[in-house]
C-alpha cells in the first residue's frame, strides 16, 4: 500500500479521531474545504465496508496529471512534459492539484516532500511543498503548519530574501503549499562543493542574509532554525529563506524594545501548549544557547545562527560540531569552538560578537530600528552598498584560500624539478606514466605480479578493493580551512581512495566519473574537481604538478582525450 493512502476503519475510536483532527488541521489552516473533482472524502469512500482503503487521487492521468507519490517514481524529464493548453485560468482561491503537473521531489523536510510542478494554466513553475494529512496529525505538527503559513503570508509582499507563498489547497489526504521555485536549491552543497566561500563571496551572502533577517524580525517573525539548508538560491542565485515551520511569530513593537525579555506569545497558551512550545526546535549546529537553556524566544538566536553562517561559509564548517547532538549542545553552553587559521580578522570579529552567550549582549540586539545598524557597520562589511546589494548580480561562488588568491598564476621556479621524491613516499610500480598507454596496456600475468608484490609490501593494500596502486603519497585534504593530513592512492580503477595513516582507517573515496578534472594551483596546491564537490589537496612536499599530471594521464587512458 502506498504511503500517501489512509486505512479508515468504519466505527472505529481511531478513524474517528483521525478525521476531527483532519477537520482541525482544515480549520487551522483557515481554508476551506474544496470538494472539487470526483475526489470522495474519506467518509463516503469508508462507508460499506469494515476497512477500507481511501486513496484520493490529486488528479486524473486522462488529464496529464498524475498524483505527487506516482510522478516520484518517473523520470523528471517525462514528469514535466508540455502541460495541457487551457484558455481559462482559473480563481486562484479555488486551486487545486489539479491546476499543476507535479514533477520530480526537489526536497524532503520531516513532514513535507516538495516537489516541482508546473502550472497548467501558464506554464510557470512552482516548488509544491506537499504534506500528508496523517503524518502531520500524528506528529502532533499542526500548530506549526498553520504558523508556516501564517509567516509565509505576512512575508508574501517582501519581494526579495524569501520563498514567496502563492496559495495553499489541500485535497483529502494532504496540504498543498505553492511556492516560488528556489531554483539553484540549498546554500549548503555549493559551500560543500568549494570547501569555503572566497571572503567577497561569503560577505555578499552574509549580507543578504541580514537585510532578509531585518525584514522577517521587524514584522515579529523569529524564524529559530536558520542554516545552509533552509537558505535557497533563486535562478540568479539571490538568497531566499525558506523553512518557516519552527518560526515565532510575535508582537513587532516587543520583539524589537524588550530583546532581552523572556518574551511570551501574546496568545492564551494553555499549559499542554506551553509545555509543547518548550520541545526542541531548530537544528543541533546552529541553535543559540538560549533556546537550548531557558527556551527563550528572541530575535538573538536568529543573530546567533547568522554568527554561525558566517563562521562556516568562510571556514566550510560549522563552528559548534560534535559526533552527537549532546556533545555538539555542550559545546554550544561552553561557547567551545575555535578559529581555523587563515580565517580573516574581521570575520572573526564579527562573529565573535554574534556568537555570545548572553543573547542581550549580541551585536544588533541594541539596535531600535528596523535595520541592523551595528551589524552593517560592522568593518566586515566594508565596500557592502546596503541600498544596492539586491539589485547587484551575486559574486561567483570561487573557494576561499588563505594566503594567496584563488587566480594564483603558477611558474615552474628552476631549482624545482616536479618529479618523484622517496620521502614524499611516492612510489610509480614500474609503470610508464608518460604514456596513458602504459597503464592501460599491461597485461594480465603483469598485473597479477604486481599485485602479488603490492599486497605484499605496501601497507595501503588493504585499502583499495584489490586495485592497483599506481601513486601514492600523503597530502593534506581540505574542507575549507580545515586541513586533515591523508594517504592518497590512485588506483588502476581508476579509483581516488584517501586514508588517514595514522589510524589506519579509509576515510573516503574522490568519485571518478567523465567528468571529473584535476587542476594545479601551484606547486603545493591541486584541485581536484567533480561534479558535487572540488576537493582542496596540498602536497607537503611541493609534488601537485605531478598528481596533477598522473591523474590527467589515467583520466585520458580510461575516459579519452577531452573534446570539449
Ligand atoms: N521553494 C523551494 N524551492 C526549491 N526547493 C525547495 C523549496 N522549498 C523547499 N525546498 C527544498 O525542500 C527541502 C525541504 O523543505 P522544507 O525545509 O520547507 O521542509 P520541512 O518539511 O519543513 O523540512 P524540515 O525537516 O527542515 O523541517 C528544502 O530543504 C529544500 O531543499
Amino acid at each position: 500500500m502506498s504511503g500517501l493512502t489512509i486505512r479508515v476503519k468504519r466505527g472505529s475510536r481511531g478513524s474517528d479521531t483521525l478525521l476531527e483532527a483532519a477537520n482541525r488541521i482544515l480549520r487551522l489552516l483557515g481554508v476551506s474545504s474544496t470538494k472539487r473533482g470526483k475526489q470522495p472524502s474519506p467518509k463516503s469512500k469508508a462507508s460499506g465496508k469494515a476497512t477500507s482503503a481511501v486513496r484520493a487521487p490529486i488528479a486524473t492521468a486522462e488529464a496529464g496529471i498524475e498524483s505527487p507519490a506516482k510522478m516520484q517514481a518517473r523520470p523528471a524529464a517525462a514528469a514535466l512534459s508540455p502541460p495541457p493548453v487551457s484558455t481559462t485560468i482559473p480563481n486562484k482561491s479555488k486551486r487545486t492539484a489539479q491546476d499543476y503537473i507535479f514533477g520530480k521531489v526537489i526536497g524532503d523536510g520531516c513532514y513535507s516532500t516538495v516537489f516541482l510542478a508546473k502550472d497548467i494554466h501558464t506554464g510557470k513553475e512552482y516548488a509544491i511543498k506537499v504534506c500528508e494529512k496523517r503524518h502531520i496529525i500524528k506528529e502532533k505538527k499542526g500548530e506549526y503548519i498553520k504558523r508556516e503559513k501564517e509567516a509565509l503570508n505576512m512575508l508574501s509582499n517582501v519581494p526579495k530574501g524569501f520563498v514567496r507563498l502563492y496559495c495553499t489547497f489541500q485535497d483529502a489526504e494532504r496540504l498543498y503549499f505553492v511556492l516560488s521555485y528556489a531554483k539553484n536549491g540549498e546554500l549548503l552543497p555549493y559551500i560543500n562543493k568549494v570547501g569555503s566561500f572566497e571572503l567577497d563571496v561569503a560577505k555578499y551572502y552574509a549580507a543578504e542574509l541580514v537585510l532578509a533577517l531585518e525584514k522577517m524580525h521587524s514584522k515579529g517573525i523569529i524564524h529559530r532554525d536558520l542554516k545552509p539548508e533552509n537558505i535557497l538560491l533563486d535562478e540568479n542565485m539571490h538568497l531566499q529563506i525558506a523553512d518557516f515551520g519552527t518560526v515565532k511569530i510575535l508582537d513587532p513593537e516587543v520583539i524589537r524594545t524588550i530583546p532581552e525579555a523572556n518574551i511570551e506569545d501574546n496568545s492564551q497558551s494553555t499549559e499542554r501548549e506551553r509545555r509543547r512550545n518548550m520541545s526542541f526546535v531548530g537544528t543541533a549546529q546552529y541553535v543559540s544557547p538560549e533556546l537550548l537553556r531557558h527556551r527563550e524566544d528572541t530575535r538573538a538566536s536568529d543573530l546567533w545562527a547568522l554568527g554561525c553562517i558566517i563562521y562556516q561559509m568562510i571556514s566550510g564548517l560549522p563552528p559548534f560540531r560534535g559526533p552527537n547532538e549532546f556533545l555538539t549542545f555542550q559545546k554550544i553552553l561552553k561557547l567551545d569552538y575555535e578559529f581555523p587559521e587563515g580565517f580573516p580578522a574581521d570575520a572573526k570579529d564579527l562573529v565573535e560578537k554574534l556568537l555570545i552567550l548572553d543573547h542581550t549582549k549580541r551585536l544588533g540586539v541594541e539596535d531600535k530600528g528596523e535595520t541592523y545598524e551595528s551589524i552593517r557597520k560592522h568593518p566586515f562589511f566594508n565596500g557592502i552598498d546596503w541600498d544596492t546589494v539586491l539589485e547587484q548580480s551575486p559574486p561567483t561562488i570561487n573557494p576561499y584560500l588563505p594566503g594567496g588568491s584563488f587566480e594564483e598564476e603558477y611558474t615552474v621556479p628552476d631549482h624545482l624539478e616536479p618529479g618523484l621524491g622517496n620521502n614524499q613516499l611516492v612510489r610509480l610500480w614500474e609503470f610508464d606514466l608518460s604514456t596513458s598507454k602504459g597503464i592501460l596496456s599491461i597485461s594480465p600475468e603483469e598485473r597479477r605480479r604486481r599485485l602479488e608484490a603490492q599486497a605484499r609490501e605496501n601497507k595501503y593494500h588493504q585499502f583499495v578493493d584489490g586495485e592497483l596502486i599506481l601513486k601514492q603519497g600523503l597530502v593534506d585534504k581540505r574542507k575549507g580551512l580545515f586541513a586533515r593530513r591523508r594517504m592518497l592512492l590512485l588506483t588502476t580503477g581508476p579509483r581516488l581512495f584517501y586514508v588517514d595513516p595514522v589510524n589506519m582507517v579509509l576515510k573516503g573515496e574522490i568519485p571518478w566519473s567523465p567528468e571529473l578534472r584535476v587542476e594545479a594551483k601551484n606547486f603545493r596546491i591541486f584541485l581536484v574537481h567533480t561534479p558535487n564537490r572540488t576537493y582542496y589537496l596540498e602536497d607537503p612536499e611541493s609534488y601537485a604538478l605531478e598528481w596533477a599530471r598522473v591523474i590527467d594521464e589515467v583520466r585520458i587512458g580510461t575516459y579519452g582525450q577531452d573534446t570539449t
